[in-house]
C-alpha cells in the first residue's frame, strides 16, 4: 500500500471504536513490521558504523521517568542511574527526551566541542516568566544581545579589571563580617551562631552596593502601595525567584497540554514576577532621581544607563537584577559549605592557621594574599567539588543533529549535565564522598586557576562571576578562620541535607566561634 493512500485513510477508520479497532489492525498489520524493520536497519547500520545506542532509563508509559525524579534534588537520582546505566544514558521526562551526561569528558564535549549545535535552551514555564523569555546573560541564546550584555556585565562588574576597582566594596564586606562575628563571640562566648544569617546579609549588601550603589534599607514601592523592608526586598529578589526557577507545571512535561490552564501555577509565578518587577523599578527609580540630582556613583546602574542607550527599561531592569541574584546566592553556598566543613575538621583549620600565620605574620587576610595560600585554594575547589553549588545546568537543547561521547544524538533532544555527577565520578576522583583538600595541592597547577572542577562550567557559557565568587569566598574563608576557632553546633555534623535550584545546606550552619586572638 502506498503511505499516500494510508494517511488519507486515518481520519475515517478513526470515526468510531469499532474502525479504530480495524485501524488499529490495518496499523498493526502494515506499520509494525515497518517500523521493526526501520528500527532493525538503523540499529544494524549504527552497528555497522560502530556507532552505539544509548541506554535507556526505564519508566512508564507517557509519563516515562518522571515519578522517579519528584524529589527536587535530580543530580543524585542522575548519579544513582549511572551507576546502573553508564555514564551517559537517556530518560523521558513526560514527551521529551533527556540526555544525562556524568562525566567531566562529555560534559566538555557537549559545553566546549559540541557547543555550537547546543547552545540553546528551552524555559520551562516559570522560567519563561523569571527570566522575561531569557532577558538574562546567564540563559539568552548565543546571540547578538547575549554577547552585548555579557560584555556590559564583564566591563563593569566582573572582568579582572572591574574587580580590582571594586575591591575596597568586598574589603569593606569581609570587615563587617569579621566585626559581627567578634561581637558575637564576645556577647555570647559558647553560643551558637547562625553563620548563614551573618554572610547572607553582608552578600547582599555587597551585591546591592555594586548593583544600585546603595544598601537600601527600605523603599516605598508605589505599585505595592508600601514600604519595603530590606529583608522584604531579599524576598522579593532572591529567594523567591530562586524557589520560583524549580517550580514545576506539569505542563511543561506535555507541550501539546499547554492550551490547559493552570491558574494557581500561573497565579504564583506571575505575582513573583510582579513583586520582583514593582521593587526593581522603584531602586531604580531613586538611583535615576540621584543621578538626575548630578550625584554619580561607580555601580552597573549608573553605567548601564549611559552605556546601554539601546535597552529597553525592562532590560535594564532584568540585567542589574540579574547582578543582584547570581551574587548573593551561590557564593553563600560555597561558603557556608566551606566553613560547615572547616569547623568538622579541626586539623584541616589548623593547618589552613598554621598557613595563614606564615605567609600573613600580624597582618589580616586579604585578597593580595591569596595567590600565596594554596591550601585556601584547596579547600576552595575542594569545597566546590563535594559541593557543586549548581549541581545541574539548566537543561540544553541540541538544535541539530549531533554526537556526545560516541552516541548519536538527534536535534529536539535535551541535555542535562550533571555536575555534581562529574565531580563525585569515581574514575575520576579518589574516595569522591571525602572532603579532601590535599587532593588538590601539588601538580604545580596555578592555585588561582579557577576551573579545577566543572563546578562553573566549561566553555563559551562558563561562569562569568567565577572571579568574584573566588576572591569573595577565599577571603572570608581565610579571614575568618585566622580570627575565630570554628567548631560544629551539637547535631550539626548529620545536617547536611541542600535544598533549591542551587546546592543550598537545607538548615543554615550554626557554629561555635571563639577568638584567637
Ligand atoms: C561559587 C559560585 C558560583 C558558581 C559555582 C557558579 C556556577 C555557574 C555555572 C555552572 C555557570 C554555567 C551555566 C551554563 O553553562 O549554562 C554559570 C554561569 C554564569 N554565572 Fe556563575 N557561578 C557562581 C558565581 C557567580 C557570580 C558571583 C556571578 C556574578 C555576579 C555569576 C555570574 C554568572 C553569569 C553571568 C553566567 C553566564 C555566563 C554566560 O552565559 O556567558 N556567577 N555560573
Amino acid at each position: 500500500m502506498e503511505p499516500a493512500s494510508i494517511t488519507t485513510a486515518l481520519p475515517s477508520i478513526q470515526a468510531t471504536p469499532a474502525a479504530a479497532a480495524v485501524g488499529g489492525l490495518v496499523f498493526s498489520v502494515y506499520f509494525i513490521p515497518f517500523f521493526w524493520l526501520l528500527g532493525l536497519t538503523r540499529d544494524f547500520f549504527l552497528f555497522l558504523i560502530g556507532r552505539p545506542e544509548f541506554a535507556e532509563v526505564p519508566g512508564l508509559p507517557v509519563l516515562g521517568n518522571l515519578l522517579q525524579l519528584t524529589e527536587k534534588k535530580p543530580h543524585k537520582t542522575f548519579s544513582n542511574w549511572a551507576e546502573t546505566y553508564g555514564p551517559i544514558y537517556s530518560i523521558k521526562t513526560g514527551s521529551s527526551s533527556v540526555v544525562v551526561l556524568n562525566t567531566t569528558d562529555a560534559a566538555k564535549e557537549a559545553m566546549v566541542t559540541k557547543f555550537a549545535s547546543i547552545s540553546t535552551r528551552k524555559m520551562s514555564k516559570a522560567l519563561s516568566v523569571l527570566t522575561q523569555d531569557k532577558t538574562m546573560v546567564a540563559v539568552s541564546d548565543y546571540d547578538d544581545f547575549h554577547k552585548m550584555v555579557k560584555r556590559h556585565v564583564l566591563t563593569n562588574l566582573l572582568s579582572p579589571s572591574a574587580q580590582k576597582r571594586l575591591r575596597s566594596q568586598r574589603d569593606m564586606m569581609v570587615d563587617n563580617i569579621a566585626a559581627q562575628l567578634l561581637a558575637h563571640a564576645k556577647s555570647h562566648p559558647g553560643k551558637a551562631l547562625n553563620f548563614r544569617k551573618v554572610f547572607e546579609s553582608e552578600l547582599f549588601g555587597l551585591s546591592m552596593r555594586q548593583a544600585i550603589g546603595k544598601d537600601v534599607q527600605s523603599i516605598y514601592v508605589e505599585e505595592l502601595g508600601t514600604t519595603v523592608s530590606r529583608r522584604g526586598i531579599f524576598k522579593a529578589l532572591v529567594l523567591d525567584p530562586m524557589d520560583g526557577a524549580i517550580e514545576v507545571d506539569w505542563r511543561d512535561f506535555f507541550p501539546y497540554l499547554s492550551w490547559i490552564p493552570n491558574p494557581s501555577f500561573e497565579a504564583k509565578i506571575e505575582q513573583m514576577h510582579y513583586q520582583r518587577q514593582a521593587v526593581m523599578s522603584a531602586l531604580i527609580a531613586e538611583q535615576k532621581q540621584r543621578i538626575a540630582s548630578g550625584e554619580a556613583i561607580d555601580c552597573y546602574v549608573d553605567y548601564l544607563l549611559a552605556e546601554g542607550k539601546n535597552l529597553t527599561d525592562l532590560q535594564v531592569s532584568m540585567l542589574i537584577w540579574e547582578t543582584i541574584i547570581e551574587t548573593s546566592d551561590t557564593t553563600l553556598v560555597s561558603t557556608e559549605w566551606a566553613m560547615f566543613e572547616l569547623a568538622k575538621n579541626p586539623d584541616i583549620q589548623e593547618r589552613l592557621v598554621c598557613q595563614i600565620q606564615a605567609v600573613c605574620g600580624s597582618e589580616e587576610v586579604s585578597e593580595q594574599h591569596l595567590s600565596k595560600l594554596p591550601y585556601l585554594s584547596a579547600i576552595f575547589h575542594e569545597t566546590l567539588r563535594r559541593h557543586s553549588p549548581v549541581p545541574v545546568i539548566p537543561l540544553r537543547h541540541v538544535d541539530v543533529d549531533t554526537e556526545l561521547g560516541g552516541y548519536h544524538v538527534p536535534a529536539g533532544t535535551e541535555i542535562a549535565i550533571n555536575l555534581y555527577g562529574c565531580n563525585m565520578d569515581s574514575k575520576q576522583w579518589e574516595n569522591p564522598d571525602e572532603w579532601l583538600p590535599e587532593r588538590f595541592l601539588g601538580g604545580g597547577s596555578d592555585p588561582m586557576e579557577l576551573h579545577k572542577t566543572m563546578a562553573f562550567g566549561s566553555g563559551k557559557r562558563a561562569c562569568a562571576g567565577a572571579l568574584q565568587a573566588m576572591l569573595i569566598a577565599c577571603t572570608s574563608i581565610g579571614r575568618m578562620v585566622q580570627q575565630f576557632e570554628w567548631r560544629l553546633k551539637e547535631g550539626e555534623v548529620d545536617n547536611v541535607d541542600t535544598v533549591a535550584l542551587t546546592a543550598r545546606k537545607l538548615d543554615p550552619l550554626h557554629v561555635i566561634i571563639k577568638s584567637r586572638s
